[in-house]
């Protein structure tokens, strides 16, 4: 710590560093002495004062300037301190003798007002093999003040929340009258660090040296060691069934384990009896020994097993799962879990000695005593099934937390002592039959069932068992992660909003594919796309063949369709041909009634996906082109593609033709009215005129555009790719877990092409390159001085050129003068920037040789400044990537 360590990222920004920097002190921590003494002033008073682990010495700075002058201050560091005006200092381990007779030699008989620790074990590649922890030192400078402190005097010590915080405090209060714990402002709260103020020593006579002894005082003290543990398990068990939860260490490291990376080996995952303990603490699970070799080998260690062993702290559910699922099946390849074999081929056994009567009662006995013991585990069991439901139950009512069944869990992994145990008779066989973690999925099955039937050697088969066991941990993951996600619910609105955002992008990327427009959500979505798609063509066909039908509903849904596409079709159908000139296809227009612009349901859910949004600048309208003709140069795109579309409709057969009548109509996401809303006929038309200011916004629809117009697809492909996998994917039956999983890494790939980034991109680059409107102001107003200082100058030259007292040569002279002024403007009076470096450091006034106006800056600040920019472009960079 002595060593000058580089300060960047927190330490750089800090308030406190800048703060030290500015009024010279040697370290931040300064700050935290000057805040603690605010609070308990025990510096002012002090005529002598020992600061232990003192290095760099930003506390010696502290005392020195607040205790009065002509006190005496020591301080001692493992690495040397440069020196500070009334302090003596000296290179010493405080937990050494010979740093003791260094103190008593320069105190003599005095002693100490105020002794300070602020120690901090040496952070370096010997960390852990350091003889003294943090606490360890803590006491170690307890001694020190014991042997130093005047009566009455105070210790200042700094402590980190672990274990032996409460040992300490209890060491603490023996000593002192009064023992505070307290957390300096400028103690950062990403340290766990606390100070501790002991005011008014005891000065006992004789002081019990186990006081001092940190065998002693954590040992005996450490009563909370085994609920330490637990806790531990608990977090470990938590992060199996929360890993997106960060938690924090609020208790402080565990004893002795400084790191946060831990790897452990397969072997140990595969015989600890709390696996998702194991789970939830490890980093990685390793394979060093041969045996854990041999095992990476068998078929049960697939490559996926293999990954998810690689790093603990990225898997999911599912994969823990499968590890759990593979442990299993290891443990029972090595003998580890019993496979308990059915009744029967137990009985089997007995029977071949079925010749001696005696055996064969014995036989019989050992049936009865097997099935009764059957029997017995399978009440336990289910007991146990019923107990785990309710609780899951209670928790889903939010009438228990989770931790409750974390706890249980916990429990369960108790019961797991189970599987160490060798059943080697039929009996002990049937008793280790309990599953792991407890909740089963048949339970409500075996209610029906008649306590020692036939089915009971079914239910023994090891399989099963195996199955029965993946399912209980399955549920018991299932209920947690449910109630984690309700309790995430209700406690972030956040996350409120972030679901509803699911749920409307879900909506939005879902393939719908074409229904009834008259029917419900839910019966379209149990129906295929494809199916939808069909029966509408074959609904639309039907109509073609009889147009003035609108008797049925289907008939005039499908007239609908046909009217709202003609509305968009410029040529009013492909018989006019797309040679029709503009204004022939506007009267036309207008001479046809007025079409209802709603869409069927279908096409309104066909057309809200995004792949469609802006698309209407492809199906531009023949009024709003006419309004924009002469700005737009995407008009030319605009009528190519219109008859592209054209010349494709009179390639169509009818009744395609007629399904390819769609209006494409943006929709609000959240747009639930319904199709026949006249109201909304406005609406629409100001979404389009939105689409037709703006312009294609999204790379899918520029792409969708550009396939179009480069006739590398028609609409009839398009709406072919919009069958894919996805859209007829069933959600049915699958784990809530699952489906999230599935929302955020399974999503359809919409085609996007690097022309139409490109186009985008150019447009928005355009867009970027036009004047704000105050730069155009102040532009036009730069000019408009310019042209009246140009009159001004002009008017001058005019009055020069009437005077007659001047020669020729000397008006011209004046006039080129005057035109030139004129012409160039006002001079900005130039600012000379002087760094504040080298002579100028530190200079009140003008600095010498400096002429006209001048601007003194702090290097410091120039450096910073320029690092900031290039960190921000940097990182500028860095996203675009
Ligand atoms: C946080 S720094 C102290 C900062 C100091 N209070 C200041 O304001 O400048 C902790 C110091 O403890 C010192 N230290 C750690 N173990 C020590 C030991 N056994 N004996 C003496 N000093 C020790 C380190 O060398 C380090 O300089």
């Amino acid at each position: 710590m002595g060593k000058a360590q580089k300060k960047t990222g927190k330490g750089r920004l800090d308030k406190y560093y800048k703060l030290a920097k500015e009024q010279g002190y040697r370290a931040r921590s300064a700050f935290k002495l000057i805040q603690l003494n605010k609070k308990y002033s025990f510096l002012e008073s002090a005529r002598c004062c020992i600061d232990l682990c003192a290095a760099p010495g930003g506390w010696l700075q502290v005392a020195s300037k607040y205790m009065p002058l002509n006190s005496v201050i020591v301080g001692v560091d493992l690495v040397p301190i440069k020196p500070i005006p009334r302090v003596v200092t000296f290179a010493a381990d405080i937990t050494t003798t010979n740093c003791r007779n260094l103190i008593r030699n320069e105190l003599k008989d005095w002693k100490a007002d105020v002794v300070l620790h602020d120690g901090a074990p040496n952070v370096g590649t010997a960390w852990v093999q350091d003889a003294y922890s943090q606490s360890e030192l803590v006491l170690m400078s307890l001694k020190l003040a014991a042997e130093f402190l005047i009566k009455g005097g105070t210790f200042v010590t700094k402590v980190f929340r672990s274990v032996d915080y409460n040992n300490l405090i209890w060491v603490f209060n023996q000593l002192f009258g009064k023992v505070e714990a307290t957390k300096p402002p400028s103690s950062r709260n990403v340290s766990a660090e606390i100070f501790v103020v002991c005011r008014d020593f005891l000065a006992p006579k004789h002081i019990d040296p186990k006081f001092f002894d940190p065998k002693h005082v954590f040992k005996d003290l450490t009563a909370s060691a085994p609920a330490e543990e637990q806790a531990v398990a608990k977090n470990a068990q938590a992060n199996v069934f929360q890993p997106e939860k960060k938690r924090r260490h609020r208790d402080g490291y565990a004893d002795g384990d400084y790191t946060l990376y831990k790897d452990s080996g397969a072997a140990d995952f595969v015989r600890c009896q709390d696996p998702i303990a194991f789970l939830g603490t490890y980093n990685k699970i390793t394979f060093k020994t041969d045996e854990e070799k041999e095992w990476q080998k068998l078929d049960i260690t697939t490559l996926d097993v293999l990954a998810n062993c690689e790093d603990l702290k990225v898997l999911g559910k599912g994969d823990f799962k499968t590890l759990l699922k593979w442990r299993i099946a290891l443990r029972e390849e090595i003998g580890l879990e019993v496979k308990t074999k059915p009744t029967e081929e137990l009985t089997e056994t007995v029977e071949v000695v079925e010749e001696v009567d005696e055996e064969a009662q014995i036989q019989t006995e050992l049936e009865r005593f097997n099935a009764e013991a059957a029997a017995r585990a399978k009440r336990e069991r289910r007991r146990a099934n019923e107990i785990k439901a309710r609780t899951i139950q209670r928790m889903q009512l939010r009438m228990t937390a989770p931790m409750d069944i974390g706890m249980e869990q916990s429990d369960a992994a108790l019961r797991g002592q189970d599987d160490i145990f060798e059943l080697d008779d039929a009996s002990n066989a049937l008793k280790g039959q309990r599953p792991e973690a407890g909740y089963d999925e048949s339970s409500d099955e075996e209610d029906g069932d008649v306590e020692g039937e036939e089915d009971d050697d079914e239910a023994l088969d090891s399989e099963e068992e195996r199955e029965r066991k993946v399912a209980g941990l399955e549920e018991e993951l299932d209920g947690l992660y449910d109630a984690y996600r309700e309790h995430l619910r209700e406690r972030d609105a956040k996350y409120k909003v972030k679901e509803a955002r699911k749920n409307n992008k879900l909506r939005e990327e879902t393939w719908l594919g074409v229904g009834k427009g008259d029917e419900s959500d839910d019966s379209a979505a149990e129906e295929g796309g494809y199916e939808r798609v069909q029966r509408a063509k074959a609904r639309i066909g039907e109509h073609d063949s009889d147009s003035s039908d609108d008797s049925s509903d289907e008939a005039s849904e499908a007239e609908d369709i046909r009217v709202a596409g003609k509305k968009r079709r410029r040529t009013d159908g492909p018989a006019e041909g797309p040679s029709k000139s503009k204004k022939a296809r506007t009267a036309a227009k207008l001479e046809e009634p007025k079409p209802a612009p709603s869409l069927s349901r279908s096409a309104q859910l066909w057309f809200e996906q995004d792949i469609f949004a802006g698309a209407g600048e492809v199906m531009v309208d023949d009024e709003e082109e006419d309004e924009e003709e002469d700005e737009d140069e995407d008009e030319d795109e605009d009528e190519d593609e219109d008859e592209d579309v054209s010349e494709e409709d009179e390639e169509a057969p009818s009744g395609e033709d007629d399904f390819d009548d769609f209006e494409i109509v943006p929709q609000d996401q959240d747009d639930d009215v319904e199709m026949w809303d006249v109201e909304g006929e406005n609406e629409d038309e100001i979404k389009q005129a939105k689409i037709q200011k703006h312009g294609l916004i999204t790379a899918e629809a520029v792409t969708l555009a550009q396939a179009l117009v480069n006739r590398q697809k028609t609409r009839t492909d398009l709406i072919n790719d919009g069958f894919n996998r996805h859209s007829l994917n069933s959600k049915e039956g699958l784990p809530s877990w699952f489906l999230d999983d599935e929302q955020k890494h399974y999503k359809s790939n919409l085609p996007i092409t690097k022309e139409a980034v490109a186009a985008l991109r150019a447009k928005m680059r355009a867009l970027d390159a036009r004047p704000i409107k105050k730069v155009a102001e102040a532009k036009a107003r730069k000019k408009f001085k310019a042209a009246q200082q140009l009159e001004k100058a002009k008017k001058k030259a005019e009055g020069v050129s009437e005077t007659s007292d001047i020669t020729e040569r000397e008006k011209a002279k004046q006039i080129e003068k005057l035109m030139e002024k004129g012409m160039k403007g006002k001079k900005r009076k130039e600012v000379k920037v002087v760094v504040a470096k080298g002579v100028h450091k530190g200079l009140k006034g003008r600095p010498k040789g400096v002429k006209g106006r001048y601007v003194m800056v702090d290097p410091r600040m120039k450096k910073e400044m320029r690092a900031q920019k290039r960190k921000e472009k940097a990182n500028k960079k860095r996203k675009r990537t």
